[in-house]
């Protein structure tokens, strides 16, 4: 084909720029196609990078304020949300450097800025130029979806792509959706001093993690002071001279509550819509992604897509993941299917509820017998020294092998993918349970986890009986 570049990326997230720097480092003609101003997407300027930079200004608010508990004497502590937001900016500016245009143009890429859609399957149009290419890779990321409340439009509601350029603290704060950024978003202004109230229509909050977990982690943003409003929906908004007012109804009835800042964080959709699909016969699936095989090839095969904008799992970790997949298959020209037995995920509450391959939920749906092994936070020596007493470990175990793992504790996140290593390949539980884990760690749970699984059939009436014939019989 005349004229067209090896690999057209549109999407200059995380998906996009793996993909662009292993293409463009391996020599092959690649365009890289970004409608915002810079590179890194939403990860980078309006969602991990500043949630958990907030987070942590967030948890050293709580230290300070909990100091006592620990010996410590300190002075009450006040937040400045100028100076918080700062250092969030600080961060991405930080990170933003390994995201620098210069940076891809050194491998080779052409980094253009402005918005692509397709004009046929073999030509995007750019800023009304026309780039052709042999094959594409769509990494056009999600956007936050808006609930159809009447009056939202008139209240200046925030979502996570405006919400770290606030720069004085909300007093009365309603974050609507108890999905990861609501409820991450919640706890951290709750503990740098907002009276938080987290409003979710369902019955609990992290719909999509294991629900015994996701009830004790809402239990205890309660405790934190955490207005928490489970099946609750907002059915009107207005201003009220200076706060916003919503009306709320729940089975205890209606109410009108005022607030000075209303987020909304009620789910994103895939972008799609700006790139013209249908000129490229591209198919869109129900939930708003593009419809992909295995292999990650939409119905045209010299067309991908990854990230945000394909699914299944909306998270970086998986974009990043699926780089790979594309690399493999429309670079390397090896086939090759996505893997999704071991994927985690981390909501980086405190406690953090982490999950890595199976939910209960999921395994039913599978139609697969499994057996539980559970171990209380509680009960670990680290959980005890740090004063951390609310988590658990859940493994689900089919024939000797761990199918899933939910994980609520501190660092839950850092704690996890051992147990996602253990069912990629399979490792049987009992390896789990006779490994070292070095004392006293927070990871430590997962050998009690597996020890307490096997704790019935050592201790059986028959393993004693065992042993005292061994004893008898041998000197
Ligand atoms: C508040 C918040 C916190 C989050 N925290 C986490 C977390 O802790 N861990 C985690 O794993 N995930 C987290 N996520 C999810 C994570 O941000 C996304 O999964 C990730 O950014 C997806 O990467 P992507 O490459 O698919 O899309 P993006 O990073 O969104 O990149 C897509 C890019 O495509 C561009 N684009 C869109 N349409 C076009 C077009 N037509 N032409 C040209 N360019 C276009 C966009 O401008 C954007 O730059 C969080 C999200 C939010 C909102
Ligand atoms: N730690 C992380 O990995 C992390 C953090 C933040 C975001 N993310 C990603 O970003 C995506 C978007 O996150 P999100 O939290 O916006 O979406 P979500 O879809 O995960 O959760 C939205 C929540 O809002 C509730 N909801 C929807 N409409 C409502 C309404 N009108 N009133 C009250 N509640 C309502 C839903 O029941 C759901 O619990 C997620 O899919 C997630 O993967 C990941």
């Amino acid at each position: 084909m005349r004229n067209a570049h090896d690999l057209v990326i549109i999407g200059g997230g995380v998906g996009g720029l793996v993909t662009a720097s292993v293409a463009g480092q391996l020599g092959l003609d690649v365009v890289l196609i970004e409608r915002e101003p810079a590179l890194g997407g939403d990860c980078l300027h309006a969602g991990c990078v500043p949630s958990k930079a907030l987070i942590r200004s967030a948890s050293i608010a709580h230290a300070v304020r909990h100091a006592e508990a620990f010996g410590i004497k300190a002075t009450a502590s006040s937040t400045d949300l100028s100076a918080v937001m700062d250092r969030v900016r600080s961060v991405i500016d930080r990170i933003q450097q390994h995201d620098d245009p210069a940076r891809f143009r050194g491998y080779g890429v052409d980094v253009r800025f402005g918005e692509a859609a397709f004009r046929d399957q073999q030509t995007v149009v750019v800023k009304g130029q026309a780039v052709r290419g042999r094959r594409f890779v769509i990494a056009t990321g999600s956007s936050p979806t808006i609930p159809p409340i009447p009056g939202l439009e008139t209240i200046d509601y925030l979502t996570h792509h405006n919400v770290f350029d606030v720069r004085d603290l909300a007093e009365r704060l309603a974050v609507i959706g108890g999905g990861p950024i609501g409820t991450e978003l919640a706890q951290a202004f709750a503990r740098l001093g907002s009276r938080v109230t987290l409003i979710e229509a369902g019955p609990r909050i992290l719909p999509r993690d294991e629900p015994a977990l996701a009830d004790r982690l809402g239990a205890h943003l309660r405790d934190e002071g955490v207005d928490l409003r489970l099946e609750t929906n907002v059915t009107g908004a207005r201003r009220d001279q200076d706060c916003a007012l919503l009306d709320l109804v729940a089975d205890t009835g209606p109410e009108t509550l005022a607030f000075d800042r209303v987020l909304v964080a009620t789910g994103r959709r895939a972008n799609t819509a700006s790139l013209n699909p249908e000129a490229a016969g591209l198919a869109i699936n129900a939930d708003g992604t593009l419809e992909v095989d295995r292999r990650l090839r939409t119905r045209q095969r010299h067309i991908y897509a990854i990230g945000d904008c394909a699914g299944p799992y909306p998270f970086t970790h998986m974009a990043e993941y699926q780089a790979g997949i594309i690399i493999s298959n429309a670079i390397f020209r090896l086939p090759r299917k996505v893997d999704y037995t071991a994927v985690p995920w981390v909501t980086y509450t405190d406690p953090a509820l982490a999950q890595v391959g199976m939910t209960r939920a999921a395994a039913d749906a599978a139609g697969l017998r499994y057996e539980r092994a559970c171990f209380a936070l509680a009960d670990v020596d680290r959980a005890i020294a740090d004063g951390e007493s609310t988590g658990e470990l859940q493994l689900l175990i089919h024939r000797g092998r761990i199918i899933g793992a939910s994980l609520l504790a501190p660092h839950a996140g850092e704690i996890i993918h051992e147990l996602g290593l253990a069912i990629a390949e399979k490792v049987p539980l009992r390896r789990l349970a006779g490994m070292v884990h070095a004392y006293p760690t927070l990871a430590q749970i997962i050998k009690r986890a597996a020890g307490a699984y096997y704790a019935p059939s050592l201790f059986s009436p028959r393993t004693r009986r065992a042993v005292r014939w061994i004893h008898r019989v041998l000197p």
